[in-house]
């Protein structure tokens, strides 16, 4: 099917009001939408332009200007604490360019107009590049994006903004002072105000007449007329004859934080798509929010496939347990999506098509069953349901049998993950990672390059995901005391040992790595569990 037509489908699934209603969840105190609103991102109106807005018009009020457009939030992305590769899509380099692609899509945007993988067989071979995979996730997910929710600061922590954040007030909102002491007028020495001072929270009062000085606290509001704040450390109070001497030199304006210093009622403080941290809420209130525009959290539900599996104990007589069902969640919820329990459902193809059918989430993640065993379901329970393979195998070892598809034009996505538990690791951040980070407005991790320690030898033609853990520069036993990662062992595709004391995948090409030479790196998503956002318009 075709991007628009996915896009049509998805934003009117996803849509929660009528395009210009913004009244759902709005606070009593939030500027209703302006005449002349457009329809924003997902049916949201969104005003042209905030009122009040005018950079440098200190008298600019609230007014409208929540309603701030959003086009100036193109460039967020983010920037990883590490250093960060070129963006472009990874390729692997393979040597032998055609393969024997019967049945995996070449176009990497199936998402896009008119570009279609049609139902496939299950994978002949290498697949799509493991840089492709996850560009084609990234679109599909992107395509599928919500609608825009307004939820309180106490629950917005990690959603992303689909707005950019605009300030609906000037920063400081009025003349503050900037230390404990006297705010003064003109030349001292000054008569001291016979009054308890001005604390912070105070209304404002009357002019500071030419020659006076008052006290004045931190965050207290200047009077009208105060040329300078004198610090409580620097003045000489003579209670007898009733002056104030600075005992230095007072310049104009000195310790007073102007009203709009920080910025001004409209001026737009971050970019849509950026993560909302601890600092963006703190910013968010500060500027006179009280809820955020953000994109909600995916939904997913996560189906284990596998007679095999048990759910408590020790393994015994050829059952072992799942070490799945107690990852998959809590990882894709590090990714910002809202999970469901794990369903078990066994090597039953019924019992999958049911639940593919009955799931109302915007992305269903099996594991398991996705290779071309006897119980290997879930490619003909695909087929049955007409359900659209966009990605049928990835060249990436382990994890090569990965698939993504649509099951319904405009519905959700399934990423099957292959039941060897490192292999499906390597499916999380190869098609659920990408794809989620688009469904969520985020900017999708990439990789960033360090050295690594020891040879990593390659796969003869398919990219290897390999677990490494960061050692920092100047930490014991780091070469050259350089920043570097070390491969780690029990790195098989049934193994979890390696990655479980990892911090990183390191992306090793087919010509394998030497040692001292740098190697892409991709994180997990605990190692940099607060990504940073550039394109800050301060
Ligand atoms: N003839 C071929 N056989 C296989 C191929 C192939 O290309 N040709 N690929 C192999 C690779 S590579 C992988 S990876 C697996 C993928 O298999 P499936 O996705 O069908 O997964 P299963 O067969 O159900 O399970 C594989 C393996 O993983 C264990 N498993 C499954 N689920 C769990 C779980 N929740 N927790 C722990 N372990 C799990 C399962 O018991 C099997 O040992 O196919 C290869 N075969
Ligand atoms: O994809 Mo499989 O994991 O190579 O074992």
């Amino acid at each position: 099917m075709s991007g628009a037509a996915l896009a049509g489908d998805r934003s009117s699934d996803l849509s929660g009001g009528l395009p210009g209603d913004r009244s759902a969840g709005r606070p009593a105190d939030r500027p209703a939408a302006q005449p002349g609103a457009s329809s924003g991102v997902g049916g949201v109106a969104r005003p042209s332009e905030p009122s009040g807005a005018r950079p440098g018009d200190p008298s600019a009020g609230q007014s409208g200007s929540r309603d701030a457009g959003t086009s100036a939030g193109s460039s967020a992305g983010r920037v990883s604490h590490r250093p960060v590769a070129a963006p472009a899509p990874h390729s692997n380099q393979r040597p032998d360019p055609a393969p024997d692609h019967r049945s995996a899509p070449r176009d990497p945007d199936p998402a896009g107009a008119g570009s279609r993988a049609g139902s496939q067989s299950a994978p002949s071979g290498r697949g799509l590049s493991w840089g492709e995979a996850r560009v084609v996730a990234g679109r599909v997910g992107r395509v599928g994006r919500g609608r825009t929710e307004w939820v309180g600061l106490d629950r917005a922590l990690g959603y992303v903004l689909a707005e950019p954040l605009v300030a609906l007030t000037d920063l400081p909102s009025f003349d503050t002072s900037a230390m404990d002491g006297w705010a003064v007028a003109g030349p001292g020495p000054w008569s001291i105000r016979a009054d308890d001072g001005i604390l912070a929270g105070h209304t404002a009062r009357d002019p500071l007449p030419d020659g006076d000085a008052v006290r004045i606290a931190t965050g207290a509001r200047i009077p009208a007329e105060a040329t300078a704040v004198v610090r409580s450390e620097h003045a000489h109070a003579d209670e007898a004859k009733g002056l104030l001497y600075a005992q230095r030199p007072v310049s104009q304006g000195q310790d007073i934080r102007p009203r709009g210093q920080e910025c001004r009622s409209g001026e737009h403080l971050l970019p849509v798509a950026t993560v909302v941290t601890p600092a963006v809420l703190g910013l968010a209130a500060a500027a006179g929010y009280d809820e955020l525009p953000v994109r909600p959290r995916p939904r997913v539900d996560v189906l284990v496939l596998g007679d095999e599996l048990l759910t408590e104990g020790l393994p015994h007589d050829g059952l072992i347990r799942d070490a799945l069902g107690p990852m998959i969640g809590p990882w894709v919820r590090a990714l910002g999506a809202q999970v469901s329990a794990p369903r078990r459902l066994g090597d039953d193809a019924e019992a999958l098509r049911q639940a593919l059918t009955d799931s109302g989430a915007d992305l269903i993640i099996t594991t398991g069953g996705t290779a071309a065993g006897p119980v290997d379901h879930v490619h003909r329970v695909l087929a049955r349901i007409g359900a659209e393979l966009l990605v049928d195998g990835v060249a990436v070892r382990p994890g090569h049998p990965m698939l993504l598809a649509r099951l319904s034009p405009g519905g959700p996505c399934l990423v099957g993950l292959p039941g060897n538990p490192l292999a499906a690791v390597s499916g999380l951040l190869t098609l659920a990672g990408p794809l989620l980070a688009g469904l969520a407005g985020r900017t999708p991790d990439e990789p960033y390059r360090v050295a690594v320690r020891d040879d990593v030898h390659g796969h003869p033609h398919d990219t290897r995901l390999v677990p490494v853990v960061h050692r920092a520069a100047g930490e014991p036993g780091t070469a050259g005391g350089q920043e570097h990662v070390v491969p780690l062992h029990y790195n098989g595709p049934a193994m979890l040992r390696g990655i479980a004391a990892a911090d990183g995948l390191a992306v090793v090409e087919p010509g394998g790595v030497r040692s001292g030479t740098e190697v892409e790196i991709l994180d997990l998503p605990w190692a940099s569990a607060v990504p940073w956002t550039e394109g800050c318009f301060t």
